[in-house]
């Protein structure tokens, strides 16, 4: 088998009596979309926090292209090729998309462009940063503030902005959340788009969205992983429409 790019050990967490992620293991193989979905309130948030180095296991490890990253912060993380969009607003409105991505291209090179005159070293940052945008459907948007992109724009945005950083994981926390239909559609051929080039751990509300874009489903109900496998087994699986449908509706 080939070696996952994350795995998930046993993780356990509790806030006060209550158990929230609930003796959960998972692995995310290369170039996977794994969607993790749940009812409100199952945990995926928290799980998704132990992943991105935000919340610390009661127990468990979390294995990130081989190696333990259980005790590493949110930073470290990122630096191995982990890296968060949505929910987190890394967005500066008053920038360009190619500022904005350029910023995160600088970020990830750290000091490898030092060596360079600054006129090369800037030309090098945006090259890398168009990349990024045209990647995600931004190009012709490059020269646009933030501020005064759609709200689907500035998804796309985020996006180009993860993907800049050269992910080996992209943690996807409800990508279209806040998103019209069409809006939504578009994001979703975008991620189509990724797929096969990126391992992603996305979180999802959006069934319909969930069930176009992975190849793997796992659910969680109250903590614990319920089931995990390919979307025609979790639809067909009775367990889960008990869980999401209620027990009349599933017989
Ligand atoms: N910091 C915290 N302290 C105490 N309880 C918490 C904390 N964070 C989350 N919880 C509780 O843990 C449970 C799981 O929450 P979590 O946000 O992870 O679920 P979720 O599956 O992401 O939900 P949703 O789909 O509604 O976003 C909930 O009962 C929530 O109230």
């Amino acid at each position: 088998m080939v070696e996952p790019v994350l795995r998930l050990d046993g993780l356990r967490k509790r806030f006060g009596g209550l158990t929230v992620t609930d003796a959960v293991s998972l692995a995310v193989a290369p170039g996977e979309i794994h969607a993790v979905i749940g009812p409100n309130g199952a945990g995926k948030t928290t799980l998704i926090h132990q992943v991105s180095g935000t919340l610390r296991p009661d127990a468990g490890r979390v294995l990130f292209a081989g190696q333990d990253v259980t005790g590493l912060p949110l930073a470290r993380r990122a630096r191995l090729g982990l890296a968060r969009s949505f929910q987190i607003t890394s967005v500066l409105p008053g920038f360009s998309a190619l500022e904005n991505v350029a910023l995160a291209v600088q970020g990830r090179s750290g000091s490898s462009f030092r060596f360079l005159r600054p006129a090369a070293a800037e030309a090098m940052l945006n090259e890398a940063a168009m990349a990024a945008l045209a990647q995600t459907g931004l190009a012709g948007r490059a020269a646009v503030p933030a501020a005064a992109l759609s709200h689907g724009e500035r998804r796309q945005l985020e996006l180009a902005i993860a993907l800049a950083m050269q992910p080996r994981l992209l943690l996807l926390d409800e990508p279209l959340a806040g998103t019209g239909p069409e809006e939504a559609e578009r994001l979703v051929a975008l991620l189509q788009g990724l797929r096969g080039r990126y391992a992603i751990l996305l979180v999802e509300h959006d069934m319909a969205a969930v069930f176009a874009l992975a190849d793997r489903v796992s659910v969680l109900v109250q903590g614990r992983l319920l089931a995990s496998g390919a979307p025609a087994a979790i639809r067909a699986d009775p367990a889960v429409r008990v869980a999401y449908l209620g027990e009349d509706e599933a017989a």
